[in-house]
């Protein structure tokens, strides 16, 4: 560990900032103004105490320098008050940002995804409202990386999550599963909605040219669909029925959309 770095050796003006930051943080907004207004109060009459005493002992005095050190104590310490909370309250939302966010591609990130298809599952189940999911797998995305280098794969992968939220409605959510898997979540969708949408995100990401070096990098990208349907009962089972469909669009060449067999056949959706 670096020496320098210990608690001990730090600044002690930093040390006492961060122990007010963690000591508002934990106390709360309600706590953190009372603990406020009663130092504040107990400042002041603290003072005018001492004024009051030397003063020769008026109570008008005391009154007066009661109400001197409230108004002159109170508006600074009061922006400070606030300022903190302010930053505490940026940073909370800030770490929140961070936690349901895909580093590599600014998209939301697998946890996130979770959290918000099982709401959406139950809302639909509950209103018996469509909910679609897409599958979305980048086509050879090895032979990128091994061609063009890491660094290529990845300025690609953040091309190509932005291409596809380029096409998403506001409602739909997109979300980075991991590795160079993606998924887009679309509530109040049907399955023939959603096929439309997949068809639209793929010739939107074979319309990317990414100029790297001296070369331009294409991509293509396999999708699989699936809508819910009454028997399924969790986020897991529309997940696979995508994913089989997402295989059966590697299968049959890539670079292309496939919706989940028997819902295509059923439905008479082109798939
Ligand atoms: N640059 C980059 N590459 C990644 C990332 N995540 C996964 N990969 C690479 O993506 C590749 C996936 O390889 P495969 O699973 O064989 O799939 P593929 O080459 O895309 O082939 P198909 O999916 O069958 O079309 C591997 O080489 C991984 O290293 C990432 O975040 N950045």
């Amino acid at each position: 560990m670096d020496a320098d770095a210990s608690p001990s050796r730090r600044d002690p003006n930093a040390l006492r900032w961060e122990a007010l930051r963690a000591w508002v943080l934990e106390a709360g907004l309600a706590r953190a103004n009372l603990f406020y207004t009663c130092g504040v109060l107990a400042a002041s009459m603290s003072i005018s105490g001492a004024i009051t005493w030397l003063a020769g002992r008026s109570v008008a005095t005391a009154l007066a320098a009661t109400a001197v050190c409230v108004l002159s104590v109170a508006p600074l310490t009061g922006y400070v008050v606030l300022k903190l909370l302010y930053e505490l309250e940026r940073s909370r939302q800030t770490i929140r940002q961070l936690a349901i966010t895909d580093e590599l591609t600014g998209s939301f990130n697998r946890r996130h995804f979770r959290e918000v298809g099982e709401v959406e599952l139950l809302r639909a189940r509950r209103y018996g409202t469509p909910l679609a999911l897409i599958l979305i797998d980048a086509d050879h995305f090895k032979r990128v990386n091994d061609t063009h280098g890491h660094q290529c794969g990845d300025v690609l992968l953040r091309e190509i999550s932005l291409a596809c939220r380029a096409t998403l409605r506001s409602t739909d959510l997109l979300a980075r599963l991991g590795g160079e898997e993606l998924a887009v979540l679309l509530p109040q969708t049907d399955l023939a909605g959603a096929l439309a949408m997949a068809e639209r995100i793929r010739q939107e990401v074979a319309r990317l040219a990414l100029a790297w070096r001296d070369e331009t990098v294409e991509a293509t990208i396999s999708l699989g669909v699936a809508a819910l349907r009454p028997e399924m009962t969790s986020l897991d089972a529309l997940l696979h029925e995508a994913d089989v469909a997402l295989y059966d669009a590697k299968r049959s060449g890539r670079n292309r959309v496939c919706g989940a067999r028997w819902q295509t056949a059923a439905a008479g959706v082109a798939g």
